[in-house]
């Protein structure tokens, strides 16, 4: 009988949780509630770029829905990028945006391509974020993107939080590659 595996999801829990340790070099960058993007910049000396590996409509995952307290029928935008400094492959990134958000100024997210779109995030007087959540990130929740080339035994550290824009909800998810945990 063959083994059907069902897509695990990554356990994602509060990241500022007492307790719960987080990697010592890592745990300042899972817990910034910064712009990503600009420490990343800072970190390699402006040598940034943002690789697009696609933006269209797509599904979301289960938890993905919980968060962004959507209808699992909800029409989604995908968007996953590799946040790249130095020429490496630095963060993972995976932004889902639902239809109905995609109003007002959140409209420019459609043509957004190789910018960064925390730069549309931040400069927005009215964005405001929940609080970060963390997930140890295995091979098996196939969660990152193939053209990562990934080893199948990685571990790595992802986190999340839904932004709002108007108070209309996006959910951006990060995942540190090993690359950039060299960088550290
Ligand atoms: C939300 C931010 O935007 C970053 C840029 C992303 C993109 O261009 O798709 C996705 C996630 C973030 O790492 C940020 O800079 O904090």
């Amino acid at each position: 009988m063959p083994i059907h595996y069902r897509q695990r999801e990554p356990l994602w829990r509060p990241a500022a949780q007492k307790g719960w340790q987080l990697p010592r070099d890592l745990a300042p960058w899972i817990l910034d509630q910064g712009s990503l993007t600009a420490r990343l910049q800072a970190h390699c000396q402006g040598q940034f770029d943002v690789q697009l590996l696609n933006q269209g409509w797509g599904q979301a995952r289960p938890s993905e829905l919980l968060v962004l307290k959507c209808p699992s029928r909800q029409k989604m935008l995908v968007r996953e990028v590799i946040l790249k400094g130095r020429g490496e492959n630095w963060v993972f990134a995976r932004s889902l945006v639902p239809y109905t958000s995609l109003t007002g100024r959140l409209k420019a997210l459609k043509y957004l391509d190789n910018k960064p779109l925390g730069a549309l995030l931040f400069q927005d007087p009215s964005m405001r974020r929940d609080p970060l959540e963390a997930a140890a990130i295995c091979a098996e929740h196939q969660y990152l993107h193939p053209d990562l080339k990934l080893p199948v035994a990685v571990d790595l550290w992802g986190r999340r939080s839904v932004f709002y824009i108007d108070k209309n909800p996006l959910l951006v998810s990060e995942v540190f590659l090993p690359d950039f945990l060299a960088s550290l």
